[in-house]
């Protein structure tokens, strides 16, 4: 099955994006609306802007549209700052929530900001907090009743095995732990129901599956009956329930909004606003199944053509995102030779070569057409050139 929505991305002439795990593509219509935002609004209003263009409103009613595909409730999402900022106040609120623990739990497959972000609260900290970092098979034996936080990543950004959000939010509340949730792989990716897992916290980015464009803003869910307690930690004044009384004093707003922190990217929200509308009509179990099909015929056409290539990802569907992930010795410079034959996917250490399926714009003809291309480039050891060999590319 393919979306009937091809059409409403821009796509270079000839090339097959596999990449939308880490930067979505540009859907047709955001350069026509930040033009407008910056022709009409900025360029017309000025700092009227703020007022009768609604600019300050936008963390709020884009984080409505985000909030529809991850199965949040209106008014439990707001926008801002970048997902490494929205990791540390997910993990701060949660550490609040349990002062008698120091003990934030992950996993080693996580995104390394998250570890980083822990690191670096913990480190705030008085003596005694500590980061826990297990293997990701092991994560859900570890949660016991020192843990004050469990901070994971449901679909790992090198493999794309997924964790099993209801279960281990069960665990880690049937321990009295927080739970905070990472869906920057998962948000346009694969169904997500925030709600029903009833986690406390979640976060994600809005520049890979959201195609929001480079340097989009992060997103925070946080769980309705927390909206005005949860502490925001990072306390900027449009977080606070009166940003224009000027008050000398902090006080958060009473709703999800307490978690803003500073002046909203009004070019990149009206970016991701017009991006959103590429989801209109299209539900995310349709979204999943497709491109459950799509990595499936993925897997499949490599097996049988590549054998060069070992599987890193899940076999399993049910547990992988919208990722396939490929383990080849000389896979940096093999991703080298496909990108210069149009097949764009990226590459992360030691040897994974990555490729995303994401059905909004991609369908059987490019999946086949993807294989050709890198069994032509495997079969005739294309990636054994020079020009492929140096490690120099930051993605
Ligand atoms: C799972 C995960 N967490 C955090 C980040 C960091 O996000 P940001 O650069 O927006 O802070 C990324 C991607 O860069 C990610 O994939
Ligand atoms: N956020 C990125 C960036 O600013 C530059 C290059 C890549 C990224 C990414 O998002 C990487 C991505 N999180 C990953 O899964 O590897």
């Amino acid at each position: 099955m393919t979306l009937p929505v091809k059409d409403r991305f821009d796509l270079p002439e000839g090339m097959i994006y596999l990449d939308g795990n880490s930067l979505g593509p540009l859907p047709k219509g955001v350069g026509a609306a930040v033009q407008k935002v910056i022709a009409d609004e900025w360029g017309q209003q000025l700092i009227k802007g703020w007022n009768v263009c609604d600019w300050m409103d936008q963390p709020a009613r884009v984080g409505n549209m985000v909030g529809r595909l991850i199965g949040a409730q209106d008014g439990s999402v707001v926008m801002g700052d970048t997902l490494s900022i929205k990791v540390f106040q997910a993990l701060a609120a949660g550490l609040e929530m349990r002062p008698d623990r120091r003990v934030i739990l992950s996993d080693s497959g996580n995104f390394p900001s998250d570890l980083y972000m822990a690191e670096g609260l913990v480190a705030l900290k008085n003596a005694g907090f500590e980061l826990r970092v297990a293997d990701p098979e092991d994560v859900a034996d570890a949660i016991n009743d020192e843990i004050a936080v469990v901070m994971l990543t449901e679909v790992d950004y090198r493999t794309g095995r997924m964790h099993d959000m209801g279960a281990i939010t069960g665990l880690a509340h049937a321990a009295g732990a927080v739970m905070v949730w990472d869906l920057a792989h998962s948000a346009g990716a694969v169904e997500v129901d925030v709600a029903a897992s009833n986690c406390e916290f979640a976060v994600g980015c809005t520049y890979k599956y959201l195609n929001g464009g480079p340097g989009a803003p992060a997103f925070i869910y946080v769980r309705p009956d927390l909206a005005q307690t949860a502490t925001p930690a990072l306390s900027g004044w449009l977080g606070h329930a009166a940003p224009f009384a000027f008050d000398p004093s902090y006080t958060p707003a009473p709703s999800v909004e307490r978690m803003r922190v500073g002046t909203p990217p009004v070019l990149q929200l009206a970016a991701l606003e017009q991006a959103m509308t590429a989801w209109d009509g299209i539900t995310m179990a349709e979204v999943s199944q497709a491109s459950l099909r799509l990595s499936e015929r993925f897997i499949a056409e490599v097996e049988a053509r590549c054998p060069q290539l070992i599987l890193l990802s899940p076999r399993d569907g049910s547990v992988r995102g919208s990722q396939v992930s490929f383990g080849f010795d000389h896979g940096y410079a093999a991703m080298q030779a496909l990108i210069a034959r149009g097949v764009i996917g990226d590459f992360r250490a030691p040897n994974v070569m990555r490729f995303g399926f994401t059905p909004l714009y991609l369908d059987e003809g490019d999946v086949l057409a993807a294989v050709d291309i890198l069994q032509n480039v495997l079969d005739n050891r294309r990636w054994d050139a020079p020009e492929y060999r140096a490690v120099s590319r930051v993605t």
